[in-house]
């Protein structure tokens, strides 16, 4: 059987799930000769690309950390099939993830555990599948990057997801907490042209896949949201085609040329306050359908957690990702206040 007779997708679930004839799960671990270069089917869901010519990027694009951000994972599936066809002939090495399969397999964005709660050893701390599958992919990192060639060489993590919400700004993306060091102006300008115009300034260490490459790995690194989640085959992949271009430009110009940087292009949100749901009474005093983004006024009540009332505390305070079903002791909401481009440490 031919690398380029499976859907990487498919491979990916129904592997993982020992599902696969023993011809199609034979392709574990073999490698597909491509145009310019070869793709490993390390692992379901891993994927390596090697380029003949050297290069000097190491490229990871990961998606389904949470399994019904459909929109990620169809781009990834068809940069992959682009890369057996021949279609896209990258020149930087690659690792694509595909993380969770068992909850795309349900169509959910976990089966027990929040995957991107489980990061920096988070993983360490139980026992079930998403905590397994968080060390893989970790595992799958470090190994990929420390199997570079030697050199100066750039890393660079795009971890993509939906919002389960609207958003006033489309797609934007998490700029993990930099430990004061300065934010990059070529990936300020690199997301720009991805269609990524809103960027949000995390100020504190998560557990998050793109804050453990950041910290772990000093790659440049970031969760990118690519709009809403929405079913297989419903995604409006012209919304996303400029993201779809810049990922493939990045992993196929041996120098990818950027436009100048402009300050006027990026919106920027500071994380003022991280709102966490302690007990089970815990309640968001605001519509499901308010979306991302959405700007409060002082004083109204945003959130109760138990007796703990949170009200909004400064002007323009806008809230992001809230999400009241959350496990106990996790990130029910954010909340965010734009800041100048000019505020930031820029290099
Ligand atoms: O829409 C939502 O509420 C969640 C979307 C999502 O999965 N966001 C990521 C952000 C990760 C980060 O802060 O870097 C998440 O919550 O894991
Ligand atoms: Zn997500």
């Amino acid at each position: 059987m031919k690398h380029s007779d499976v859907n990487v997708l498919d491979w990916t679930v129904q592997g993982y799930h020992g599902e696969l004839t023993s011809a199609q799960s034979a392709l574990r671990g073999t490698t597909a000769l491509c145009a310019s270069g070869a793709l490993t089917f390390s692992d379901y869901g891993v994927f390596v690309f090697e380029p003949q010519q050297p290069s000097n990027k190491d490229v990871v694009i990961s998606c389904a950390v949470h399994g019904d951000e459909t929109a990620p994972i169809e781009i990834v599936r068809d940069m992959l099939h682009g890369i057996l066809s021949g279609d896209i002939q990258p020149c930087q090495r690659t690792l694509f993830l595909i993380a969770n399969p068992a909850a795309i397999r349900i169509g959910k964005r976990f089966v027990d555990e929040n995957m991107n709660r489980l990061f920096s050893g988070a993983h360490g701390k139980g026992q079930t599948p998403e905590h397994q599958r968080a060390a893989a992919m970790e595992h799958a990192v470090s190994e990929f990057f420390a199997a570079a060639p030697a050199g100066e060489r750039k890393r660079y993590h795009y971890d993509l997801h939906t919002a389960i919400r609207d958003s006033q700004y489309e797609k934007f993306a998490v700029y993990p907490f930099t430990h004061g060091g300065p934010y990059k102006k070529e990936q300020l300008t690199f997301l720009a042209e991805c269609g990524v115009e809103t960027i949000l300034l995390n100020q504190a260490p998560t557990t998050t896949f793109s804050y453990y490459s950041v910290r772990t790995h000093n790659a440049d690194a970031f969760t990118v949201e690519l709009g809403k989640v929405r079913p297989f085959g419903e995604n409006d992949r012209s919304k996303f085609a400029a993201a779809e271009q810049m990922f493939t430009r990045l992993i196929s110009e041996a120098e990818l040329r950027l436009p100048k940087f402009d300050a006027n292009r990026t919106k920027v949100f500071d994380v003022c306050r991280t709102i966490n749901r302690t007990v089970e009474d815990f309640t968001l005093h605001f519509p499901d359908d308010v979306a991302n983004f959405t700007a409060f006024k002082q004083g109204e009540l945003l959130a109760t957690d138990g007796d703990k009332e949170y009200l909004v505390e400064q002007s323009s305070e806008r809230i992001i990702f809230p999400n009241a079903k959350v496990a106990l002791g996790q990130r029910a909401l954010l909340t965010v206040v734009e800041i100048p481009v000019e505020q930031l440490k820029l290099v």
